[in-house]
């Protein structure tokens, strides 16, 4: 299968790198992601927190935080559906059952208030395609979230020329 080929092919660029050079390389990303406007002009921010091969959100979490805004980051419920949660503070932080850290707490529903969404991916193509981890959750959780301005980010060596997608797949307004 095409995405299945794409995502061997990604796990090995990453590969040729340490956790230390990914970390590095997110401080530029992120510097972009900060700047930007629309995420600058955004009250309500839905963010990932990042795995060790994912662009570092950590950071950037905390940041948008102190600035006042409200960050919400996604909980994994069950096979199918995340749920997302506000972020209040690193101490209230727990691992998940993806190994994945998440707030405690009760779930954010007004999903009509979320203005942008900054995606992870393991791979995108210039047209916003999106590949993701396989499993389906983002692209679940995008379809209800149609108003929000999304937001793909990647390290470069994850944009390719093209993205094999398929019907349930939500496009990117943007990949930075
Ligand atoms: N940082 C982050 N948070 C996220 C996602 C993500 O991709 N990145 N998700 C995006 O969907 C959702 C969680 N879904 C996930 C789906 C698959 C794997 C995954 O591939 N995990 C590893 C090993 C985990 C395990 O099974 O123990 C793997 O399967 O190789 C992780 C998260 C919501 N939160
Ligand atoms: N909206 C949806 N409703 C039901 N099933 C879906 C939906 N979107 C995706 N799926 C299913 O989830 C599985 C994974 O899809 P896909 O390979 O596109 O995931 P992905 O985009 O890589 O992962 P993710 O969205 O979790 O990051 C597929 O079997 C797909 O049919």
């Amino acid at each position: 299968m095409d995405k299945n080929i794409l995502r061997q092919e990604m796990i090995q660029r990453k590969g040729q790198f340490t956790a230390n050079s990914l970390r590095e390389l997110s401080l530029a990303i992120i510097a972009r992601l900060l700047a930007h406007p629309r995420l600058q002009a955004a009250q309500t921010i839905m963010l990932y927190h990042s795995l060790p091969d994912e662009v570092y959100t950590h950071d950037a979490i905390k940041q948008l935080s102190a600035v006042g805004k409200q960050v919400l980051l996604p909980a994994v419920i069950d096979e199918e559906h995340l749920e997302l949660r506000p972020y209040q503070g690193e101490n209230d932080l727990q691992l998940g059952a993806m190994n994945i850290f998440e707030p405690v707490g009760a779930p954010f529903t007004t999903y009509e208030q979320i203005e942008v969404v900054v995606v992870p991916g393991v791979s995108f193509d210039a047209n916003g395609n999106r590949l993701g981890r396989g499993r389906g959750y983002y692209d679940r959780f995008l379809l209800q979230v149609p108003q929000a301005y999304k937001l793909g980010i990647c390290f470069d060596f994850q944009k390719v020329a093209h993205v094999p997608t398929d019907s349930s797949d939500v496009p990117m307004h943007e990949v930075i």
